[in-house]
């Protein structure tokens, strides 16, 4: 199966590629990590364009990364998935059902939870939506994460995140039932996943993804270098206790660290969940490096029909000439953390209804 998927290389660039570029450093370059890191604004958009027009004229294929295609690994998942749910529900006559929970009116959410009920379509699970308005009381939640516990036919629960500011992201995700926290926030679940010798009911869903894409890929993590940029609940640090779970020594990379390149240019993996638009530089990677981009970071752009288009953390272009392999965005990460909730609900059905 990976053959195909290993022989997949960075795309060359058009030059409608490089003009963005060219437009891109200034929009972007505003993040958290600027006064720490001296990131000359003019020298990149020249050394990008420098090494663009390189690689359109002639490039070794030797010096372009390995696509690690989420895509094409999440449909695969997805497959697998589905054929599961068919043999349960052909033997035991159950679907699994996921409740998923929306408060508010973020258009970024709503698209997510959208993208979410299709494709639990596509792999046959029943999904049960609860819209809230923006300004609904706490106690309104946790009533609908009540029912939902109670539900037979749900399996997974999940809780759309960021809530309003005015609710207490803990309260709500410690009502969850742990037997149906299939995004794996729960402080139980994420508890085990921090202790040795333990494993919690549910891996969360990014940080899975990204685990699975190395292990699909036959990347070794074991008494490797990782470094995890960003410490976020839901990626940076859950990814980082993976890694740690796998033999990896884990380093970690955050707005506080002072000369992150030194620490990241050590790696042999880099995990990014900065949510910082060209964050990391090609200068940043040691060549032969592992790439996982997690960032979805929105920038303008006029060309796209939304008007603006996805970028991930990492220079995208500037990485493929240094990494051994990298992820896309779109089309790395993001499709896998959809699979892995699949899984993960799939996997709840049948530790519920005791199904091997
Ligand atoms: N309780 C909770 N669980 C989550 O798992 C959760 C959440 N809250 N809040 C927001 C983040 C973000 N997230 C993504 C899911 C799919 C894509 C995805 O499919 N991205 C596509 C394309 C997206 C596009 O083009 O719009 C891609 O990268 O190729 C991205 C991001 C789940 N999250
Ligand atoms: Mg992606």
């Amino acid at each position: 199966m990976v053959s195909s998927i290993l022989s997949s290389r960075c795309p060359l660039s058009s030059p409608a590629a490089v003009a963005r570029a060219l437009a891109l450093p200034r929009m972007t370059l505003a993040c958290r990590f600027q006064s720490s890191v001296p990131m000359p604004l003019g020298s990149m958009a020249v050394r990008s364009v420098a090494s663009r027009n390189s690689s359109l004229s002639a490039v070794a294929p030797e010096t372009s990364a390995k696509v690690i295609d989420g895509k094409l690994v999440s449909g695969q998942i997805k497959d697998e998935v589905a054929a599961e749910i068919a043999r349960m529900k052909d033997t035991i006559g159950i679907v699994p059902g996921l409740a998923v929970i929306l408060v508010g009116s973020r258009k970024d959410s709503q698209t997510y939870v959208r993208n979410k009920k299709k494709a639990c379509k596509a792999v046959g699970i029943n999904s049960y939506e609860v819209n809230l308005p923006e300004d609904c009381t706490e106690e309104e939640v946790l009533k609908h994460i009540a029912i939902f516990n109670d539900d037979s036919s749900v399996h997974g629960i999940l809780v759309q995140l960021p809530l309003p500011r005015h609710m207490k992201e803990e309260n709500i995700l410690n009502a969850v039932s742990i037997e149906k926290d299939v995004d794996g926030f729960h402080p139980l679940n994420i508890g085990r996943l921090a202790m040795q010798g333990r494993d919690p009911l549910f891996v969360p869903c990014t940080p899975k993804g990204c685990m699975e894409l190395l292990h699909r890929y036959d990347i070794e993590i074991k008494g490797k270098r990782a470094v995890v940029i960003g410490r976020s609940n839901i990626v940076g640090m859950p990814v980082a206790l993976l890694l740690q779970k796998a033999n990896a020594t884990v380093s970690m990379v955050h707005s506080y660290t002072k000369n992150p390149e030194e620490i990241t240019s050590q790696a042999d993996i880099i995990i990014s969940a900065a949510g910082v638009a060209n964050l990391v530089r090609g200068s940043w990677i040691k060549p032969g490096a592992v790439v996982i981009d997690v960032g979805i970071n929105p920038v303008d752009d006029a060309e796209s029909p939304r008007g603006y288009r996805l970028v991930g953390d990492v220079c995208y272009e500037e990485a493929c000439e240094v990494a051994s392999a990298i992820t896309p965005v779109p089309g790395g990460v993001g499709p896998m953390t959809i699979a892995m909730l699949l899984s993960n609900t799939l996997e709840s059905a049948k530790r519920i209804h005791n199904f091997k």
